[in-house]
């Protein structure tokens, strides 16, 4: 940074997860939650019941969030990205742990298949914020969580990842070894009070904000709050605040 300047806070943007199997009640949320979610976020649950002609259905003019976690070898997670292309999502996910070629074959797949301008990002998963140091250590890695994030973290951006998925605690270690440009999208979410369910690594709005993060991802505690549109809107203006 240039003498003189200095850094502005970053903006911190909530994308809400719409996890169910029902087109409705997706349909739902997204409108409730339209004023403080500028992305509508599809995952496994929503697609593996709807499929992909519902994803872009729901998604509408928004801008989609695909969040499939796309784990294979290179040739088949590239030849998946060819076949998501229909769907003109904003951003998808793969896992960084399916390795450096993985990564570059969905890099060079994005690349090839979508015109320039409408690429959408590539974000790789790092360690699922439902998992803490033991969970991780019964998989067979030694590292303890954090050192992990790092590693596949440098992996996937070197492979040509645009960003990655990582908890809260991550963020200011990403943003120490792999500078600002990274897009870091967040899950493991928790406004203060709210059940923490299967997540392991969690914070809360405002801390994931304070941390660095471009964007939160926040399924339940919104979806399953009384008045969706109401928790949405706490949870945005904590960001601002
Ligand atoms: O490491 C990850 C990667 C993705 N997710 C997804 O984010 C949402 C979180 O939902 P909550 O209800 O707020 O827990 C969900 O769609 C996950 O598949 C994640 O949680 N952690």
């Amino acid at each position: 940074m240039p003498a003189g300047h200095t850094r502005q806070p970053r903006q911190t943007r909530l994308i809400v997860s719409l996890d169910t199997k029902d087109s409705g009640q997706a349909i739902a949320w997204r409108d409730a939650t339209a004023h403080a979610s500028p992305m509508v976020k599809l995952g496994l649950e929503f697609t593996y019941a709807q499929g992909l002609e519902a994803v872009r259905e729901v998604a509408g003019t928004r801008p989609l969030f695909l969040d499939l976690k796309l784990h294979d070898i290179p040739n088949t997670v590239a030849s998946a990205i060819g076949s998501l292309a229909r769907v003109r999502p904003a951003m998808l996910t793969i896992h960084a742990s399916g390795g450096r070629a993985m990564v570059a074959a969905a890099r060079r797949a994005i690349d090839e298949t979508f015109a320039e301008g409408e690429r959408p990002l590539l974000l790789a998963v790092t360690v699922l914020t439902s998992l803490d140091d033991d969970a991780l250590h019964e998989t067979g890695v030694e590292s303890d969580v954090a050192d992990q994030v790092v590693r596949l973290g440098r992996l996937a951006v070197s492979a040509g990842a645009d960003g990655l998925i990582c908890s809260p605690h991550e963020i200011r270690l990403l943003r120490a070894a792999l500078g600002d440009e990274p897009v870091l999208v967040v899950p493991g979410i928790r406004p203060a009070g709210s059940a923490v369910g299967d997540q392991k690594r969690i914070m809360t709005p405002a801390q994931a904000h304070a941390a660095g993060a471009d964007w939160i991802v926040v399924g339940r505690p919104i979806t399953r709050a009384p008045d969706p549109a109401a928790a949405a809107a706490a949870i945005a203006a904590e960001l601002s605040a």
